[in-house]
């Protein structure tokens, strides 16, 4: 197995509670991992030591086999680890180009000054277009982000987070807050991203069709604790699974 991310007996306690325990989890490159659990169960916790926002209290997090356990959320993205809704802020009075230009910048580290070169210029402007064509914002370049929809806002913020090349996309919850109509438009996004296959997608969802639709392979936590791993049909079908999780969930999603 391409291993870009793993994790060795990651554990995470908020005085005496043990949010995550012991977590020991495999991502292979350019697939999408999905992870599911009740509420509270850490999932979010686990995503923020991923993501160097929450420090472990034991345990250490590989990027591409480097330890990368004692890193801020910034030197993680550096590296390749990019998360939605947490790294990128929408401009509101700014289009959506603009928006997604900005990021793009931040991304070839070209500032203001060094715009006098045209080629450069156009080729921002060119990549900030593909980022939001892949969101399927093509139409929405001159809108200003604070006319969004909801979902399209969510949209805007994946071309952002698109713009930073960041191998692996933490997306946390990327439906939430959405209308039912809003909900497959994300869909279709995440599936062409993942379709590319030139990027690791960890995603945490409640919505289980979606997330049988998408993943690869499912993680399930329960109490803090890796309840299984494995492809989709493997995590259906398992018992515990079931038992601990799915049939409360199903019911919830219904
Ligand atoms: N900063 C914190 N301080 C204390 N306890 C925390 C903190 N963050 C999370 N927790 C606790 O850790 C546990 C896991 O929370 P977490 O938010 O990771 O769950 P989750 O699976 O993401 O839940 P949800 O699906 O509701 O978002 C919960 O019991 C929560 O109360």
């Amino acid at each position: 197995m391409d291993t870009i991310l793993e994790t060795k007996q990651l554990t995470i306690a908020f005085g005496g509670h043990v949010a995550v325990s012991e977590v020991n989890i495999e991502i292979e490159r350019n697939t999408l991992k999905s992870i599911i659990g009740p509420n509270g169960a850490g999932k979010t916790t686990f995503f923020n030591m991923i993501s160097g926002q929450l420090k472990p209290t034991k345990g250490q997090v590989f990027f591409k086999g480097k330890d990368i356990t004692k890193m801020s959320p910034t030197q993680r993205t550096r590296l390749g680890i990019g998360r939605s809704f947490q790294i990128t802020n929408v401009f509101p009075h700014l289009t959506c180009h603009e928006n997604v230009r900005l990021a793009v910048q931040a991304q070839m580290k070209v500032f203001y000054n060094m715009f006098s070169h045209f080629s450069r210029l156009n080729e921002i402007n060119e990549k900030a277009s593909e980022y939001l064509k892949m969101v399927k914002l093509e139409n929405k370049e001159k809108e200003l982000a604070v006319n969004l929809a909801h979902g399209e806002k969510r949209k805007l913020e994946i071309a952002m987070l698109l713009a930073l090349e960041t191998e692996i996309l933490l997306l946390d919850e990327p439906t939430a807050g959405m209308s039912l109509e809003e909900v497959p438009m994300i869909l279709d996004v995440i599936r062409t991203i993942r379709d590319e296959r030139k990027r690791t997608i960890v995603l945490i969802e409640h919505k289980m069709d979606m997330i049988l639709d998408l993943s690869d392979s499912i993680m399930v936590l329960f109490h803090g604790k890796l309840l299984a791993d494995g492809e989709p049909e493997e995590i259906m079908k398992n018992d515990q699974v079931q038992k601990a999780y799915l049939g409360g969930l199903q019911d919830d999603a219904s």
